[in-house]
């Protein structure tokens, strides 16, 4: 089961989520209470080990200026949240780094279908921490998918058994309150999503 802890915003939660075994960290670079600036997740994504994947979220910026955050922040993937079309996605294949589409479960649901590497089938409203009908999606998206939306140490294992994701991806669900990430929920998030996964 594939992991990432997103909105991270401070360095000791990078290094729970790493030392947890993450194996994805997002910065969130667009509107939220959890977003930083370019630079700062450049100095959070510096310690980062390689094989843990540094994703820059964005949520309608446009390509010019997804490129310049993301080569500023120095990630390794970007996620795109929303309506961005097809052309965003291949306008921004040359920055050589991962591309991962979010959207809501009626969305395109085939990963791969705008050229992106990673999918996330997510709540209506990414970053509320809602939890929504994950077992509707069960069978039907094809490929490197992760579910999201509501997800929490509690629930994440019941999820996986609904949905059957590829991986997950949480932000709410490991905070204390909104933009304030915890370190003990954070190792209980991975612990809990690992075990789900060797639920039959
Ligand atoms: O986290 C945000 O505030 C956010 C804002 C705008 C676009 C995307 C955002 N988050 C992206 C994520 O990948 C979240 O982890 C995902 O939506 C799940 O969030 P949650 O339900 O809070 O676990």
């Amino acid at each position: 089961m594939y992991v990432k802890i997103c909105g991270l915003r401070e360095p000791e939660h990078v290094t729970a989520a790493v030392e947890a075994g993450a194996d994805a960290i997002g910065y969130v670079l667009t509107r939220s209470p959890r977003r930083v600036t370019p630079a700062r997740a450049r100095e959070l994504a510096a310690a980062v080990p390689p094989h843990v994947l540094t994703v820059a979220v964005f949520a309608g910026e446009s390509t010019e200026e997804v490129r310049a955050a993301t080569l500023e922040a120095g990630v390794r993937a970007v996620q795109l949240h929303g309506d961005h079309p097809h052309g965003d996605f291949t306008a921004l294949k040359d920055l050589g780094v991962t591309l991962v589409r979010a959207g809501a479960a009626g969305a395109d649901l085939r990963c791969g279908a705008f050229d992106e590497d990673l999918l996330i089938v997510d709540a209506p409203r990414p970053g509320s921490g809602e939890p929504w009908d994950w077992a509707a999606v069960r069978g039907r998206p094809a490929g490197r998918w992760m579910l999201a939306g509501g997800l929490d140490p509690s629930n994440v294992a019941e999820a996986i058994t609904a949905a059957r994701p590829w991986g997950v991806d949480v932000s709410s669900g490991v905070e204390v309150a909104p933009g304030v990430k915890d370190t003990g929920l954070i190792r209980d998030f991975v612990a809990a999503a690992r075990l789900g996964d060797a639920v039959p």
